[in-house]
């Protein structure tokens, strides 16, 4: 895994970190008016690229975003557009940048005031960026009101005003922009929502920061893509067999038989080269009618998991998930808590999904503690709260107090927080899933489509990751991959998507992310 950490065109930063690597570029001779020269003319640019000459207002705040807003100001006044300027703040305050590109303008300097949108057909969101430490007060919140009632289209500079670039969070009311043009790198608010949906198309501009500053920083966040998994993914070798591609154990339920189905032939898709459903005798027949290349074993009625552990002595048997179907009503719970606990115990790379996550939500601490080995946890919102209840809106987020009060924990914090108290990966799902390790490592996924909002999906992803971590794959590895995947062939597939159709569609995403990825 050491090759991700220069991985740099995927890293994702934190304003601190972004802030940090303007430093360093300062330091290493790139001077601070260069870099707003360059971040007002790549807005400019974007501006001209996307839209046609038309009245433009342009709201600068009391900060470097309104110092960006400047020269955007001149360079559309330049091209010929009609533009006005309004600015909120008080110019003794300006960087020393800020206050230069202030004096260059040679138009109008309006105070901020809505009657200003009345003959705007485009508004540049000048006004928070990186610096944004609250709710919009005032006449700048007044504004934000006001494109959002005239419904006035908006490009934004670095992030539209409002969203914490770190967390995705909106403080308040947020004008939705439809173009935000940010700086050397993504922040992880670009792609958590609600964030995500409020930054309409995102164009990262180069603005002259050298990549070696990225060097002196600890970065731990990454935007999802094969970049950083692909050397790793396990494609088959001509000289292996399917006993070199590893043996998957499933543990399918006694009422709910799809959803360990859809598992396991997720798991065989992806290449591993056995996999056994095992399933409670009275079941059996269901499943043995229903898979193919999928090997179904009987668990005796009265000692299931006494019969799942036997399994699990035969060394072949190199990874298990269970979850997907186990089963959680009455006597089930304490079965499938039995069967997680045999499954751990082996030490051997674990998937953890579904009902064997609910199983532990009166005592999750017997999970964790159980939790010695490789083990990735794919939970949805739902079972994520049930076993990290108390990462909520009070947890700790290491933001200024105001920022803590407005907004919950954000995902990548919860996931990351959660990753580090029980031990395993934890994939917390969703349309924008984080896969966290307990090493503080974390990715951001971007690719997946509403699409895959379908019952059946989640228990393919746990599929997909059982069958990579079978073929060796590590597990932040095999999840980050296996969610790529997983929103790829939801790509491929699109509207009107089932999850049985996702098995079936991987074979062409892996062939085109081979095509793309891999020169034998
Ligand atoms: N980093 C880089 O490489 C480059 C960065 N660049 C640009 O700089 C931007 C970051 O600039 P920045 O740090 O000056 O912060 P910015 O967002 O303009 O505002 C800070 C001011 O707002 C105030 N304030 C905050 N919230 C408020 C609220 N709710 N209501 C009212 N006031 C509020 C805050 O006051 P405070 O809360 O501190 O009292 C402070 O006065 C970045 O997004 C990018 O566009 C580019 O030029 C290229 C190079
Ligand atoms: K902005």
């Amino acid at each position: 895994m050491a090759h991700m950490y220069k991985q740099h065109s995927q890293i994702l930063l934190t304003t601190n970190e972004m802030g940090k690597a303007d430093s360093a570029a300062v330091v290493a001779g790139v001077p601070a008016m260069e870099l707003m020269a360059a971040a007002g003319k790549a807005v400019a640019d974007a501006v001209l690229g996307r839209w046609s000459r038309c009245s433009v207002l342009v709201l600068c705040g009391p900060g470097n975003n309104g110092g960006d807003g400047f020269v955007v100001s001149q360079l559309l006044l330049s091209a010929g557009w009609p533009v006005r300027l309004a600015f909120w703040g008080s110019v003794e305050k300006l960087s020393p940048e800020a206050a230069h590109f202030y004096y260059a303008w040679q138009g109008e300097v309006e105070a901020y005031s809505v009657d200003l949108l009345e003959q705007t057909d485009l508004v540049i969101d000048a006004m928070f960026g990186a610096g944004l430490t609250h709710a919009l007060e005032d006449k700048a919140r007044d504004m934000v009101d006001g494109i959002i009632e005239r419904k006035i289209p908006v490009c934004a500079i670095d992030v539209p005003s409002g969203v914490d670039g770190t967390t995705g969070a909106a403080l308040g009311n947020v004008a939705p922009a439809e173009l935000t043009v940010t700086f050397f790198r993504q922040k992880p608010g670009h792609l958590l929502f609600p964030g995500r949906g409020l930054c309409g198309k995102l164009v990262v501009a180069d603005i002259g920061i050298p990549d070696p500053v990225l060097d002196e920083l600890n970065l731990q966040t990454w935007e999802n893509s094969p970049e950083l998994w692909c050397r790793d993914y396990p494609w088959p070798r001509s000289e292996e067999h399917k006993f070199h591609r590893g043996h998957a154990v499933v543990y399918g339920g006694e009422n709910i038989t799809g959803a360990s189905r859809l598992t396991a032939r997720g798991a065989m898709r992806i290449g591993a080269g056995l996999v056994s459903l095992a399933v409670p005798i009275k079941a059996w027949a269901i499943y043995a009618t229903a898979m193919t290349s999928v090997m179904v074993v009987k668990l005796e009625q009265s000692q299931e998991a006494e019969d799942f552990e036997e399994l699990l002595l035969d060394p072949r048997h190199n990874v298990i998930a269970v979850g997907p179907g186990a089963g959680l009503a009455g006597f089930e719970r304490i079965r499938t808590r039995k069967i997680v606990l045999a499954a751990l115990a082996t030490n051997r790379p674990t998937v953890l999904d579904a009902d064997a996550l609910s199983a532990f939500a009166d005592d999750p601490k017997i999970l964790f503690d159980a939790i010695n080995g490789p083990c990735v946890m794919t939970p949805h919102e739902g079972e994520f709260a049930r076993l990290f209840p108390t990462f909520n809106e009070s947890t700790d987020i290491n933001k200024s107090p105001d920022i803590n009060e407005q907004c919950v924990a954000d995902k990548l914090t919860r996931t990351r927080l959660a990753a580090k108290l029980s031990g395993a990966v934890v994939v917390l799902k969703g349309a924008d899933t984080v896969i966290a390790s307990p090493d503080g490592r974390a990715i951001i996924n971007s690719n997946a489509p509403a699409d895959l909002a379908t019952g059946g999906s989640g228990d393919v992803l746990a599929g997909f990751i059982v069958g990579l971590l079978a073929q060796g794959m590590l597990p932040f590895d095999a999840a980050a991959a296996a969610v790529w995947l997983h929103g790829e062939v939801g790509n491929e597939v699109g509207i009107g998507l089932i999850a049985d159709d996702l098995p079936n569609h991987l074979p062409k995403v892996l062939s085109a992310f081979k095509r793309q990825y891999f020169s034998d």
